[in-house]
């Protein structure tokens, strides 16, 4: 077996390891970056950007539906060409990979190689049979997988993933989706407004992890008027039948159906790829499912050379979050065993649905339970939201009552996307609501809905004070 030396072994050349390699290399350190799947990272190939492509084809064909209600007839039939939407969904798709491709071209060929690794001890690697790597730290960021409950293993080819949907050449007819997650939700609207007949179950009342129950409401509202979205349901049998796939589907209260489709998609969450790893064999700490116990400051397992970074830690499993993950984890492995807390940013989220869904700082459940100003804002009837037809959902903002400073926010509307990052820098910047009153507002902007919202919260704000100086007042009187 051949023998390798080097400073840093990275597993994994997503996002996360891609960007270890660089804090490794930035450093002056020797790296060897190992990974036993395509090059391309899962956010380019199969992840986030194959996903808004889908999305971006059924943007316009819902224009193209819903133009007369502007008065605009498009007089004649709305084609969609299956086969056109995922020619231009691949062939950007592999645009994207092609950048990441280019840039692990330019790593020496010394310090990259092909194949699955695992631990023999805490600091050596098998790489497949045929390499051993003596590292002196070791960063894991092998990303993450999705979970396909036992009992759809028998479907075969018919049960599906999000990889398997940026394969296919042509829209499928019909498709079931498990989970109305983010996946779910953003794949399964996608094709929908494709023209593919799509019902979508979930198991539990949440719709894309929105957590704040007027912001799910608002959401489910909005989808429920052109979605089959089924919460609090579940497939009681799902078999083959030639190239269907019969499902029995119970709506919690509801008599169960009996339903054809030709597709089972999967997006009923992701696992940590760590199972292979063979951790046992070193002195990490595991629970019983294999996570290894970890600092989320510092990355570190333990106090050992090796640090886990991007969605294999399973703490925030998005494309930016793995990317700092991959430098902290970088400058810590140089540094140890003088690590340090990595710099973070305020956490937020995205879902490209319609209307979006989004999040900034704590999420609603996050939230202390008492000294909390709920501000909200209603798109139903906002100005820009019902100029461009888009106004459906609800935003609220969360304020600490004593000082009015920003705590966090949850939304369903229009532009998300991009008060998702005016709160979240607003948030990272720990502005008060009085403070971000202050900032101009054009007219007419969604963003005068954020105003509306922040006005609501900044009232209670207000009236909290004036309690406040009441009951004192009250208290020096009975004195
Ligand atoms: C459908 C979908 C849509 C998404 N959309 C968004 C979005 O819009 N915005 C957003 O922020 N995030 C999005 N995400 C999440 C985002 O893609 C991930 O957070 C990010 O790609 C994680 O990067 P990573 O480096 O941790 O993992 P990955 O990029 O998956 O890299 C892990 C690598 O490790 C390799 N590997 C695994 N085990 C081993 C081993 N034993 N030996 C060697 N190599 C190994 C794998 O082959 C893989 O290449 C989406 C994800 C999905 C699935
Ligand atoms: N826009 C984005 O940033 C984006 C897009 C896609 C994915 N992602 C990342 O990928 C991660 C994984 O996404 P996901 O949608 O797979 O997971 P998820 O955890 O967001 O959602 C899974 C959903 O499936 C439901 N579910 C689980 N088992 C079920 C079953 N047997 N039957 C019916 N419903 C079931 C759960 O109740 C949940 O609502 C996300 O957490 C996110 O970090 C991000």
């Amino acid at each position: 077996m051949k023998q390798l030396k080097t400073d840093v072994a990275i597993i994994g050349a997503g996002t996360a390891g891609l960007s270890a390699y660089r804090a490794v290399k930035t450093a002056g350190k020797a790296a060897v970056l190992i990974e036993g799947g395509p090059y391309g990272t899962t956010c380019a190939r199969v992840g986030c950007m194959p996903s808004k492509l889908l999305i971006a084809a059924a943007e316009a064909a819902h224009g193209a539906h819903h133009a007369a209600e502007f008065g605009v007839h498009i007089d004649g039939q709305v084609r969609i060409d299956g086969r056109e939407v995922m020619d231009r969904v691949k062939r950007e798709r592999d645009r994207f990979v092609g950048f990441v491709l280019d840039s692990v071209d330019n790593i020496p060929e010394q310090e990259k190689l092909r194949g699955n690794a695992r631990f023999v001890s805490d600091t050596v690697l098998r790489v497949d049979d045929h390499t051993e790597v003596h590292a002196s730290r070791v960063i894991i960021a092998t990303g993450s997988s999705p979970v396909v409950p036992k009992e759809y293993q028998s479907l075969g080819d018919r049960v599906v993933i999000n990889d398997d949907v940026f394969e296919w050449d042509d829209l499928p007819r019909r498709v079931i989706v498990v989970g109305a997650g983010v996946i779910g939700l953003e794949l399964g609207q996608a094709l929908a407004r494709l023209g593919v007949q799509v019902a979508i179950i979930n198991r539990s009342g949440s719709v894309g992890g929105i957590s704040d129950p007027e912001v799910r409401d608002s959401a489910f509202a909005a989808f429920d008027t052109e979605l089959d979205l089924r919460l609090n349901a579940q497939i009681l049998e799902a078999r083959r039948e030639g190239e269907e796939v019969i499902v029995r589907v119970q709506v919690e209260g509801q008599p169960e159906t009996v339903e054809r489709y030709d597709y089972l998609l999967v997006a009923a969450g992701r696992r940590p790829n760590v199972q292979a790893l063979d951790l046992h064999n070193t002195a990490a700490q595991c629970d019983d499912k294999g996570m290894p116990e970890f600092d989320p400051s510092t990355l570190q397992l333990g106090a050992l050379p090796i640090f886990i970074a991007g969605d294999v830690n399973g703490t925030l499993p998005l494309l930016h979050e793995a990317a700092d993950d991959g430098h902290i984890a970088g400058e810590n492995a140089v540094a140890y065993p003088d690590v340090q807390p990595g710099k973070r940013r305020a956490p937020m989220a995205v879902v490209f649905s319609d209307p979006q869904l989004a999040q900034a700082g704590l999420r609603f459940r996050e939230l202390p339970k008492m000294g909390v100003a709920f501000g909200e804002v209603n798109f139903a009837n906002q100005g820009r939201s019902r100029v461009i037809l888009k106004n459906r959902g609800k935003l609220r903002v969360y304020a600490d009552l004593a000082n009015g400073r920003l705590l966090g926010a949850e939304m369903a509307g229009p532009a998300m996307e991009h008060i998702a990052h005016l709160l979240a820098w607003s948030i990272q910047q720990k502005l008060t609501i009085n403070q971000m009153l202050q900032m101009p507002y054009y007219h007419p902007v969604i963003e005068e809905g954020l105003r509306t919202a922040l006005r609501d919260a900044a009232k209670q704000c207000v009236a909290a004070k004036m309690a406040q100086v009441q009951e004192s007042e009250q208290l020096v009187n009975n004195a």
